[in-house]
């Protein structure tokens, strides 16, 4: 049977990147979904804005919900101060068998612990299992419809924090209009808008930043 998507988008980062170098594993899934074949990775443009706020929150905990091939996983997680960690959530066990390869490619695996299932089941478990008390930052980048679900589940659960920022991914294309509209009516938030594209395209989407304020 024919390769997926992602396989070949790992056998363009086996051929073409650097072993142990994230940035070039970065450029080398950008050049591919740019001249080969578009895959739903936050990308370049949007990729910029969020590592300017990892740079900004340097957080000491971070949770990604939709880890895909592990694009924005190697551009946080290389970001990261040592001995911090980011936990990784992905549904499909072919996107994370990927995803495992390509953080390994980056030297990532020592920051990086992904974890394979279902947000809503995954997510009261957290502090129990991976003994985290709060997360700084989370990104948001799964089922579009799970956003606002999960967000309301980190909050009861007690794993947000007084500051701890969301970061959502394609708020305006897919669109997370439910998820959206709380965030920036709840006073629980305080809400800004970055306005970007949909990655590798001029279709305009943007990430949303959601400071939690308790
Ligand atoms: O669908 C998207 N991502 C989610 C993929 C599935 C996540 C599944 N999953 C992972 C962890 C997890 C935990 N619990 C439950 C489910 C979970 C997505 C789509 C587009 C897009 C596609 C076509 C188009 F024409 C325009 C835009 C662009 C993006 O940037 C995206 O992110
Ligand atoms: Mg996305």
């Amino acid at each position: 049977t024919g390769s997926t998507r992602p396989q070949r988008l790992l056998k363009a980062v086996q051929k073409n990147a650097t072993k142990g170098d994230p940035q070039s594993v970065i450029s080398t899934i950008d050049h591919f979904c740019r001249r080969c074949e578009w895959a739903m990775n936050v990308g370049d443009e949007k990729g910029t804005i969020l590592d300017s706020v990892v740079c900004e929150v340097s957080p000491g905990s971070t949770l990604e919900l939709g880890t895909y091939c592990g694009y924005s996983t190697v551009r946080i997680a290389r970001l990261l101060a040592p001995g911090t960690k980011l936990i990784t959530l992905e549904f499909n066990p072919d996107f994370a068998k990927v995803a495992r390869q390509v953080i390994e490619f980056a030297g990532l695996q020592e920051k990086v612990l992904l974890v394979e299932g279902p947000s809503g089941d995954i997510i009261p478990k957290i502090k129990e299992q991976f003994g985290i008390t709060t997360f700084d930052l989370v990104f948001l980048d799964h089922w579009k419809d799970r956003y606002l679900p999960d967000t309301k589940l980190l909050e009861e659960c007690g794993l947000l924090r007084k500051g701890s920022v969301l970061m959502a991914d394609n708020v305006i294309c897919p669109g997370t209009p439910d998820y959206l509209a709380y965030v920036r009516s709840s006073p629980k938030y305080d809400s800004k808008y970055f306005k970007s594209h949909l990655e590798y395209t001029k279709v305009e989407d943007g990430l949303e930043k959601s400071v939690y304020l308790g």
